[in-house]
């Protein structure tokens, strides 16, 4: 699917440019908008299902620009996951929840509880079908609030700051199941904060600053020392572990196979 985005701006009622003439283009799988808080991120997001729809400029997702006429068309095919579970679990139960986007499309009863059912147990949250959403914890909330998009069947999906608040099990998780949308085709677009993720998993990104585009492209660019520092974010630790070496390790499993590698042959050298 490929998303254009051109000469974007967005006002909020009480006068915040939150956007500024943002022109870019996404058509990787794996997408990270990174920047400051207030950068725009989040608005950038709510953009590309159609939650704000462009007051000047053009967004179109795969061809389609979105307006109020085609933005709910647009939802069922583009969903988004919202920072704050709480904004979007609404329903009794999980299981009402999670079945309340089937339900809307028109599916049968029979169709609707197979594909909850289906998605509960995919995000290992079966047993809490019968619970009220308000009473779960955070990184449970989350992952309900995921299965309502998931049981859109959305192409594209749109993660606002997925790792917020989560402990490090529910991020295993949430990082494992990102892998299996992306390996099932799935585009993922999301914003966060912590560049070494971006650096070990986006296939591209964008960098925002104060509302405008700062850089669109290859995550190479989060090397770069000047760049980030004028987006207000660091460079991946990673990389400043090996800035000085010819190596350029993008996970700490590579970073490790390549210490480990080297060590050894020190090790080697030493004893002949
Ligand atoms: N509903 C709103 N009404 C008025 N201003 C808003 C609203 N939502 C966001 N803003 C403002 O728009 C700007 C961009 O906010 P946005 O939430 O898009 O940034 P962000 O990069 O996602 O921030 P963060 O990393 O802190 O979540 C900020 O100045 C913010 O205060």
């Amino acid at each position: 699917m490929r998303i254009d985005i051109e000469g974007l701006s967005f006002i909020y009622p009480d006068n915040t440019k939150a956007i500024s003439d943002i022109t870019c283009s996404f058509s990787q799988k794996k997408i990270a908008i990174l920047g400051a808080n207030g950068s725009g991120k989040s608005t950038l997001l709510q953009h590309l299902n159609g939650i704000h729809v462009p007051q000047s400029g053009t967004v179109k997702i795969a061809g389609e620009p979105i307006t109020k006429q085609t933005a709910p068309i647009i939802r069922e095919k583009v969903g988004l996951v919202f920072d704050q579970p709480d904004q979007q679990l609404f329903a009794p139960t999980v299981f009402e929840d999670v079945a309340f986007g089937p339900r809307n499309k028109g599916l049968p009863e029979e169709e609707v509880m197979q594909i909850v059912e289906q998605i509960l147990e995919v995000l290992g949250i079966s047993h809490l079908k019968e619970k009220a959403p308000y009473d779960l914890s955070l990184g449970q909330k989350k992952k309900v609030a995921i299965a309502g998009v998931l049981a859109m069947e959305p192409e594209l999906l749109l993660f606002d700051e997925p790792f917020s608040g989560l402990d490090p099990r529910a991020l295993t998780d949430i990082l494992q199941l990102l892998d299996q949308l992306t390996a099932s085709g799935h585009m993922i677009i999301l914003t966060t904060h912590d560049v070494d993720f971006a650096y070990s998993w986006a296939e591209e990104c964008c960098i925002l600053k104060g509302g405008k585009l700062l850089y669109q492209g290859d995550t190479a660019i989060l090397e770069n020392k000047e760049m980030m520092r004028e987006a207000g974010l660091c460079t991946p630790l990673l990389f400043s572990l090996f800035q000085d070496t010819d190596y350029r390790p993008r996970t700490v499993e590579q970073g490790r196979y390549i210490l480990s590698t080297y060590l050894n042959k020190q090790k080697h050298k030493a004893r002949e």
